[in-house]
């Protein structure tokens, strides 16, 4: 911790590593003043694309969208430092670790606990694209698990390959009268915006590897066929020994996500309408850890019930309306 900064020494205690990410690592942290244990993300700035001039930009738009974002499944920072060659970034503690070594524990994760999963990280991603955020990078390692208890809340992380849906000249194009423009500006325009399609296939991915603990796409999973091969041509195996115990609805769900034509593919709020994902029980226990009734806060007081049960469903309503 030698060349930490003064004030955040001042303010957190740092100690053991709890868990190593593919850039930088976490640790455990204390807040001095109240004791509470935090988590640390160390972000060592030459991990972020080559030229310097990227870096810092691409480093500036994951900090800000780390800022914006406010939902029970994506990550929260609490509070964050930044030196020449690092940025410390404080989080909320996610006890449970990443769900890529929940799977590879697990082997397979048990189809109710895969769906209540799957719910949350359905609910995060429709809210990103409802805020113009395209994550791009959903996989096991991104989704932390804020227990070891098989029912709580997941929440998304690493923002690093995430794109942010601006206004496009073409979008402006399209605004104008067209008495010049050429006719492949209207076709083309057709495919344009499919990019937040990309979430929905790695889920379908992410989903997969929960339910039968092996990924669809994988070297020698096709004799001959590479992995990129196997993917721009939509060829992966329900093996039956991963696969019998799991529901046709289940199977349904992932077919319908890893669909190579982005065009017909199911988007994020189709999912959430699958017969799958029509399931009542399911959907009152995550509500429930999503938003927690009488969340103590430091004095150990309950929130007053009218207040939170007021909240709680107007927050229901509004995320039925987002
Ligand atoms: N790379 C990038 N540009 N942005 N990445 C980011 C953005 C900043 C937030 C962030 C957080 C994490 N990961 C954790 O928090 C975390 C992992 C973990 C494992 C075991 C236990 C706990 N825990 O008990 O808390 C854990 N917390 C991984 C990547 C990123």
């Amino acid at each position: 911790q030698s060349n930490l900064p003064k004030e955040l020494s001042e303010k957190y205690m740092i100690t053991k590593k709890i868990g190593v990410g593919v850039c930088g690592e976490v640790k455990l942290a204390f807040e001095r003043a109240t004791c509470k244990k935090v988590a640390l993300k160390t972000i060592n700035k030459k991990d972020f694309p080559a030229s310097v001039g990227t870096a810092t930009r691409s480093a500036e738009r994951e900090i800000q969208i780390l800022q914006k974002i406010d939902h029970p499944c994506l990550i929260k920072t609490k509070d964050f430092f930044q030196t020449d060659d690092s940025y410390y970034i404080f989080l909320e503690l996610m006890e449970g670790g990443e769900l890529f070594d929940r799977v590879k524990s697990k082997q397979q994760i048990k189809e109710p606990i895969a769906k209540l999963y799957f719910y949350q990280m359905l609910k995060a991603v429709e809210y990103l694209h409802n805020n113009g955020i395209i994550h791009r990078d959903l996989k096991p390692e991104n989704v932390l698990l804020s227990s070891h208890d098989d029912v709580c809340v997941i929440k998304i992380t690493d923002f690093n390959q995430s794109k942010i849906l601006e206004e496009s000249a073409l979008m402006r194009t399209l605004c104008g009268t067209p008495t010049y423009l050429a006719p492949e500006v209207f076709t083309d325009a057709v495919t344009v915006g499919y990019s937040r399609a990309v979430d929905a296939w790695s889920l379908g991915v992410v989903l997969f590897v929960c339910l039968a603990g092996y990924p669809p796409f994988y070297p020698d999973a096709r004799i001959g066929l590479s992995v990129s091969d196997q993917i721009t041509q939509g060829i992966y195996t329900f093996i039956p020994s991963k696969w019998d115990g799991i529901s046709d609805d289940a199977k349904d769900v992932v077919k319908k996500l890893l669909r190579v034509d982005p065009n017909v593919r199911l988007t994020i709020e189709e999912a959430l309408q699958h017969p799958w994902l029509m399931d009542e029980a399911m959907k009152e226990t995550a509500e429930g850890i999503m938003y927690p009734k009488d969340s103590r806060d430091a004095d150990g007081t309950a929130d007053s019930g009218d207040a939170t049960v007021a909240s709680t469903g107007k927050r229901s309503r509004e995320d039925e309306e987002e």
